[in-house]
């Protein structure tokens, strides 16, 4: 099992610092990138990629440059971006098969991994379909399929779950749950929910550094004491909404019930409730609103 880890990691694009100083260790598990847009989420997935260079700083793979490692480094790895091509007029099967042969695997062993990977996301049925007919949800099933083609050690997601239906993103959440035993797996999002069910430790990005890292619990346990329930009138609603950060609000009757981040009891009647991980999200994002 391959130990990733990265040292003083900082991107730069011109003046624009996309990611600033980040190190981490990766072993097995999954890991959950978690941040609002232009966080630096996939400048860092394309640097653990080896597609960017960081500016400062290094990326080893058991302890080797992952530049020196190259090729070596490049079978190692499966990677899904956030946009992945693909011939619209090929079947799947086709598809599978073509960049089998980019991964140069053998042919017999393309044709059984095409079939195997096929089948764990359950395009099996589909497999001679062009793929300019198939749903979102199918074509990111897809991009996991070629992203385990040559059986990663290491597996980079980029947003595998954006626009996809409820139902598509557990079906996706339960593939890459089964996918984690023996891997790096790594991804990222902007939905809080996709990292709650799936990832061993969650990473809180925002502009281009990681505010915490760890798993679930300890990571609600510093919003702890800090989330409060009240039902109040429209217009304390109107005040508080204006003051603090409003995880949750919803009309009942004529009043309004809140679910408010707030370092103190932002108004009287309101009580503490335990936090879960949007409301941490909120707390660390400063209290920003949606
Ligand atoms: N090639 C580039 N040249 C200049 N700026 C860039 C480049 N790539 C990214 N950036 C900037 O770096 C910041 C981080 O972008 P990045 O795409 O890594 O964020 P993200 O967290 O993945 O966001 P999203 O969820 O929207 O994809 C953004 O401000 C973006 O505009």
């Amino acid at each position: 099992m391959p130990e990733l880890k990265l040292e003083g990691v900082t991107k730069r694009f011109k003046q624009k610092e996309a990611v600033k100083n980040v190190s981490m260790n990766l072993t097995e598990g999954v890991y959950g990138f978690l941040g609002e847009n232009g966080a630096g989420k996939t400048t860092l997935l394309r640097m653990l990629c080896g597609v960017l260079r960081p500016t400062e700083g290094m990326i080893t793979c058991d302890n080797v440059d992952i530049r020196t490692l190259d090729g070596e480094y490049r079978h190692m790895l499966g990677y899904l971006p956030q946009d992945f091509g693909y011939y619209p007029d090929f079947t799947a099967k086709r598809y599978l098969n073509y960049l089998a042969a980019c991964k140069a695997l053998p042919r017999e062993t393309a044709a059984s991994k095409t079939l195997e990977y096929m089948e764990l996301v359950g395009l099996e049925e589909h497999q001679n379909q062009k793929i300019k007919t198939f749903s979102g949800g199918m074509l990111r099933r897809l991009g996991i399929a070629q992203a385990l083609l040559n059986e990663p050690e290491i597996l980079i997601l980029d947003e595998p779950t954006s626009g996809l239906d409820p139902r598509e993103r557990i079906r996706f959440r339960n593939i890459i749950s089964s996918l984690s035993k023996d891997r790096i797996v790594i991804l990222s999002t902007h939905i809080v929910s996709d990292v709650e069910y799936i990832a061993d430790e969650i990473m809180l990005m925002k502009s281009g550094r990681i505010l915490c890292q760890g798993r679930m619990d300890s990571i609600t346990k510093a919003a702890e004491g800090k989330v409060w329930e009240c039902t109040v009138s429209q217009q304390e609603s109107d005040r508080l909404n204006d003051e603090f950060a409003i995880c949750n609000l919803r009309n009942v009757e004529s009043s309004v019930h809140l679910r408010i981040v707030a370092e103190k009891c932002p108004v009287k009647g309101a009580r503490p409730v335990e936090p879960g991980l949007e409301d941490a999200y909120l707390y660390y994002m400063g209290g920003e609103r949606e």
